[in-house]
């Protein structure tokens, strides 16, 4: 069957996203899925996201990753499909919508998505790495030589290996820029690559370094590779909350498929 499909990026963290409010896309289909994803053989994407009709919010978000299967939250996909909402005509310049994670909030405005993001009040920290869930798993640990390390080969050893083994996690390896920014790379499960950006991923960082000691900021800039991130966040009784992921969000195209 045939599709409408639009492509979408955040800070070059790229998604197909289909319009499935009539429930006209194979949710099973997970082939067809990571078909569509392929970047030689199909459109190209880190992930796919359906936008579909929820009972009594905005709309509601199920996401894949590259690999074909529907996965958990998605910062940057979130951020792109309130931009997408919007151009469906489903909301105006506020949303509130659900993902497998639960409810978020969001605002757009000129081009600039904030997302609410899951409260975290547990962080592992762990001799040279810290761990955390950001609606994601993340695993996040320092890297001073970032800009010429082997993200695909040693981000793909720590997912597959002890504790994380097959269900695995994100990687983001992060240097210290200043007080306040932060250069992340991350290697992404399901996409089993380094992707441009992450957006639960550099969610995890902010909070993982505010943790360490290395930042009393509560809003936090994070250079990726496709462009620039900020996460702001309260502290209350050693859990985080209040927690908002901010940054652009594009539309690039439509298509027939
Ligand atoms: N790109 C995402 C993260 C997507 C989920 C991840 N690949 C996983 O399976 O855990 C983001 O922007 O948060």
């Amino acid at each position: 069957m045939e599709h409408t499909i639009y492509k979408y990026q955040g800070t070059g963290n790229d998604f197909v996203m289909i319009d499935n409010r009539q429930q006209i896309f194979n949710k099973k289909d997970t082939k067809h899925v990571a078909f569509l994803c392929d970047r030689r053989f199909g459109i190209g994407a880190d992930g796919l996201i359906l936008l579909e009709n929820h009972d009594s919010l905005d709309f509601k978000m199920v996401y894949y990753n590259a690999d074909g299967n529907e996965s958990s939250m998605c910062g940057n996909g979130g951020r792109c499909l309130v931009a997408f909402a919007k151009q469906l005509g489903v909301i105006t310049s506020k949303a509130v919508f659900e993902a497998i994670d639960g409810l978020h909030h969001a605002v757009i405005e000129d081009g600039i998505v904030k997302l609410q993001m899951l409260d975290v009040d547990t962080i592992e920290k762990h001799d040279n790495h810290v761990f955390l869930n950001t609606g994601s798993p993340h695993h996040v640990q320092f890297e001073e030589e970032i800009t010429k390390f082997d993200i695909k080969t040693k981000g793909a050893e720590i997912r597959y290996g002890a504790p994380y083994n097959e269900a695995g996690t994100n990687v983001n390896f992060v240097k210290k820029i200043s007080d306040t920014t932060f250069q992340v790379r991350t290697y992404e499960r399901g996409v089993e690559d380094e992707t441009l950006s992450c957006g639960t991923g550099v969610t995890a960082v902010a909070l993982a370094m505010h943790t360490l000691g290395e930042t009393t900021s509560n809003l936090i800039t994070l250079n990726v590779e496709g462009g620039i991130l900020q996460v702001s966040f309260d502290v209350e009784n050693n859990s985080y909350k209040n927690v908002w992921l901010i940054g652009p969000a594009t539309y690039v195209f439509k298509a027939l498929i």
